[in-house]
């Protein structure tokens, strides 16, 4: 009786963390109109968002516009969000690196297409489809890492504050171009900026569409480090490597660690104390803790 109480309760507790990271930011009520924008991003077809899902949990997902310098049409805006609901049903993942085809990151909207939704509405209901995307990522129980190759410029640095950590290439740069294009940032980068560099740092970014270098980016916490090589194969193989020292383990921990981190990162205390012990629930006396207290491992 126990214990198909105690599994009905931790499936209950899953569902409804799963539910929790799965909430879109927007709806009707707030006026968002999510098949007309989806029918209108239709219209502006070329390059692809590409994902790639390893056997070791780590998944590499690749906006692929070189001629565009990896500019988002509007085709690649809707594979995005296909892509992470593909990523947030993929229970073995454990880590993500976001990168650009063509040894750069990616240069933000695709102006072309821009011009042609610069209407209000149209562009409002860009602004809470990315918002909503860029937010699911965000919250992925995965470690997200963004590899920074060259340009990550408007759009294109505002993805790279959706993810858990950014790593930079020599060379590479990350700028918040938005002032000179008579905008603020509108998929969530001034918020997460903020979160990252805090708001002093993240106003003068912004107010002063600074130009981050790797070692700019390093002094004000928004990159981890700066790799080695600027070739594209081989940062990316530097990457792996810098990910792979948090995903090392079983993919259960390694979410569950993702998941108390969100928590407490978006929750009012108690409601994080309250996830916090919810997913407590879903790893104690699971395959990995039984697994380890019968090795004991010392943490020498
Ligand atoms: C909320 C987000 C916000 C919004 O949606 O409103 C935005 O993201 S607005 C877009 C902000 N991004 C930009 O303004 C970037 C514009 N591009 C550049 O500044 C440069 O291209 C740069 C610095 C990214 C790279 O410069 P580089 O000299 O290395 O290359 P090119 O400029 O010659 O670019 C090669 C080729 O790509 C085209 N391109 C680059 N970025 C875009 C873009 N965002 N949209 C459309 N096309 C883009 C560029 O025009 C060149 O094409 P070509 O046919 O050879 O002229």
């Amino acid at each position: 009786m126990a214990v198909s109480l105690w599994k009905k309760i931790f499936q209950t507790t899953k569902e409804r963390i799963l539910q929790q990271r799965r909430v879109s930011l927007y709806n009707v009520a707030h006026g968002y109109e999510e098949e007309l924008i989806k029918k209108k991003l239709q219209q502006f077809a070329g390059g692809s968002i590409n994902l790639s899902k390893e056997d070791n949990g780590i998944g590499i997902l690749t906006l692929n516009n070189p001629q565009l310098m990896n500019a988002f049409t509007g085709t690649m805006m809707l594979e995005l969000q296909e892509k992470v609901a593909e990523l947030e049903n993929w229970k073995d993942g454990k880590g993500l690196i976001i990168c650009g085809a063509g040894n750069t990151f990616c240069s933000g909207s695709d102006l072309n297409a821009v011009k042609a939704i610069s209407n209000c509405q149209d562009g409002m209901n860009m602004c809470m489809f990315m918002q909503n995307t860029l937010t699911r990522l965000m919250r992925l129980p995965l470690i997200s890492v963004a590899l920074i190759q060259g340009k990550a410029i408007g759009g294109g640095a505002e993805l790279t504050t959706a993810c858990d950590f950014r790593l930079m290439t020599p060379g590479s740069e990350i700028r918040f171009v938005h002032k000179h294009m008579g905008l603020v940032p509108g998929w969530g980068g001034a918020a997460r900026l903020v979160q990252i560099v805090g708001s002093g740092a993240a106003l003068r970014l912004l107010s002063g569409a600074l130009k981050v270098d790797p070692e700019r980016a390093l002094r004000l916490g928004l990159s981890e480090e700066t790799l080695l090589s600027s070739e594209e194969s081989a940062s990316l193989e530097e990457a792996r490597a810098w990910l792979s020292q948090y995903t090392e383990g079983p993919a259960s921990v390694i979410r569950a660690v993702k998941q108390v981190v969100t928590a407490g990162r978006e929750l009012p205390l108690e409601d994080a104390l309250r996830t916090e012990k919810d997913v407590f629930g879903t790893v104690w006396g699971g395959p990995a803790n039984l697994q380890a207290l019968v090795r004991r491992p010392k943490h020498k």
